[in-house]
């Protein structure tokens, strides 16, 4: 138990309290640049996390005999050729990773609230405006157009969806495979930067990966290709788990972080980690306050949350299909469901999960597990009304948005967020750095928007670290109209 916050209090003869860079985070962005920090020579750092393991949303549960993800289970575009590869599909490569492709749209069934209906010819034609509306969102970016909503560009592109069936098909995959992606709803997102992300990682004429989605089945959990990654490098006095930060003190000179039981570390840089939904609830002091454009920019970048809900259930009784769309009237309410108990999964498991986002998930994250429970059973028994339906042995969710150190699953850019907000989303407040999946232009709510932004923002360090040239990143103190709301 190595650096609790209890046993740090006599550890300050074992291990310095200043270093030359904190590392506060030991997710995917905290490792990655722990790291780029020991390939450049560096070895005087320490990544500080409040878990007791690294890896951060990379998390994992034991249910029904197997050990699930309640965090990222997909390797979201893999490579294609010798052309680019996810990081993290290369990561999977080089520790045999176990996992198996995904067929998101060519194994699915459809239902609704009266049972089995099929409607593969709405979800195969919602796909349909995929093409238009990233057409309309490049035109909109090659003549310096204002951003708009996802739903404005849907309308626009005449692509509306006018009943339960293509409501929910357009959750699923409408043009950009929506909420189930992003997870939040085409009104709350920008066509822009979601048309962009969308290509940045799947479409290979866009410098994509791949379209393939790579799901972890990894008995070790999809976290240990991280923590195989960090074993590789770090030494044990470059860790302190169990150890909650609650204040950063930030100047042009160093920082200092105070940890939960008042320990104190100093360093000469610090590269700040946490979840973007840490950020905005302040569930970490900054002293000075963090300055108003900064501030600005958390405040308008979204945390959203995606939730996997699980059952288990004493034998299968439900679709053969790897997916099942399910469309109630109304929209979200229990919309995605997979079957684990399926030959490439884990056949004989009875394990079948569901999936609610935006919203909805911060809606039930409010309820009694046992009212879930029962809501859930509801949508089970109505698409299935011939079945004597069981109730499950287990049942579980994560509770991805209360949870004081993320605060939420992903972030998802909306309308109202400009390109030079995330400037100064990513931007360096003296000699403190930031870095995470929200950071990440391209790749915002990904494992490989992580990566990056660790590798990337390291490299910044590393350079001011070996006394190289150290300027601020570019950050914009006002961001303004271009034409004045009052024009008399
Ligand atoms: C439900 C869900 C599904 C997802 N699905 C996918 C997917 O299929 N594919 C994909 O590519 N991506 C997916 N993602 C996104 C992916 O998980 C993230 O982009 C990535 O893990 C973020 O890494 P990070 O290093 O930026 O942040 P984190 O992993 O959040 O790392 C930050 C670390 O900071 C620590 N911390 C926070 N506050 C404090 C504090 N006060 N003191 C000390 N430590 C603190 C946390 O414990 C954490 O370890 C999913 C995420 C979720 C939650």
């Amino acid at each position: 138990t190595r650096g609790t916050d209890e046993n740090i209090a006599g550890a300050s003869t074992q291990r310095p309290n200043h270093h030359k860079v904190l590392i506060l985070g030991g997710g995917v962005a905290g490792v990655i640049a722990a790291r780029t920090l020991h390939s450049q020579g560096i070895e005087d750092f320490v990544i500080v996390d409040a878990r007791h393991e690294l890896g951060g949303r990379m998390m994992t549960k034991s249910f029904g005999g197997k050990v699930i993800e309640q965090g990222p289970n997909w390797i979201q575009g893999t490579q294609e050729g010798d052309g680019p590869a996810n990081p993290i599909f290369e990561l999977a490569n080089k520790y045999g990773l176990k996992s198996q492709f995904n067929d998101w749209f060519g194994s699915v069934s459809t239902y609704d609230a009266t049972g089995f209906v099929d409607f593969l010819g709405t979800f195969d034609s919602s796909g349909d405006g995929f093409t238009n509306i990233t057409i309309l969102a490049g035109a909109r970016v090659d003549s310096s157009l204002v951003d708009i909503s996802v739903r404005t560009g849907y309308s626009l592109v005449d692509a509306k969806s006018a009943n339960p069936h293509a409501r929910a098909s357009e959750y699923y995959h409408g043009p950009l495979q929506f909420d189930w992606e992003y997870a939040q709803t085409p009104e709350q997102s920008s066509l822009i930067a979601a048309s962009l992300g969308n290509n940045f990682t799947y479409n290979t004429d866009q410098g994509g990966f791949s379209d393939a989605n790579l799901m972890s089945l990894d008995q070790r959990g999809f976290k240990s290709l991280i923590q195989l990654e960090a074993a590789e490098f770090l030494k044990p006095q470059q860790t302190m788990l169990n150890a909650t930060v609650k204040t950063i003190s930030y100047s042009k000179n160093g920082v200092t972080v105070i940890l939960k039981g008042g320990n104190k570390l100093t360093a000469d840089y610090a590269l700040c980690t946490f979840s973007l939904g840490v950020l905005q609830n302040d569930d970490v002091t900054f002293t000075p306050a963090l300055p108003g454009f900064k501030q600005e920019a958390i405040q308008s970048m979204v945390m959203a949350t995606y939730t996997k809900i699980f059952l288990r259930f004493p034998q299968k009784f439900w679709f053969d299909t790897e997916m099942a769309i399910y469309a109630d009237s109304e929209r979200g309410r229990y919309p995605v469901w997979q079957s684990l108990d399926h030959p490439n999964f884990f056949p004989g498991s009875g394990i079948v999960f569901v999936t609610v986002t935006g919203d909805y998930s911060v809606r039930i994250e409010a309820l009694p597990d046992s009212q879930v429970q029962q809501e859930v059973m509801g949508v089970v028994r109505s698409m299935f009304p011939n079945v004597t339906v069981p109730e499950p042995t287990e049942f579980f969710f994560p509770r991805w948005h209360s949870n004081p150190l993320f605060r939420g699953s992903y972030s998802n850019w909306p309308p109202s967020f400009s390109s030079q907000h995330l400037d100064n989303l990513r931007a360096n407040v003296g000699r403190l750095y930031f870095a995470g999946e929200a950071t990440s232009r391209k790749y915002f709510g990904f494992l490989h928007g992580a990566y990056f932004e660790g590798l990337g923002i390291a490299k910044l360090i590393a350079e001011c670290v070996k006394g190289g040239i150290c300027t601020d990143m570019e950050h914009f103190p006002r961001i303004t109209n271009a034409r004045p709301y009052e024009n008399e």
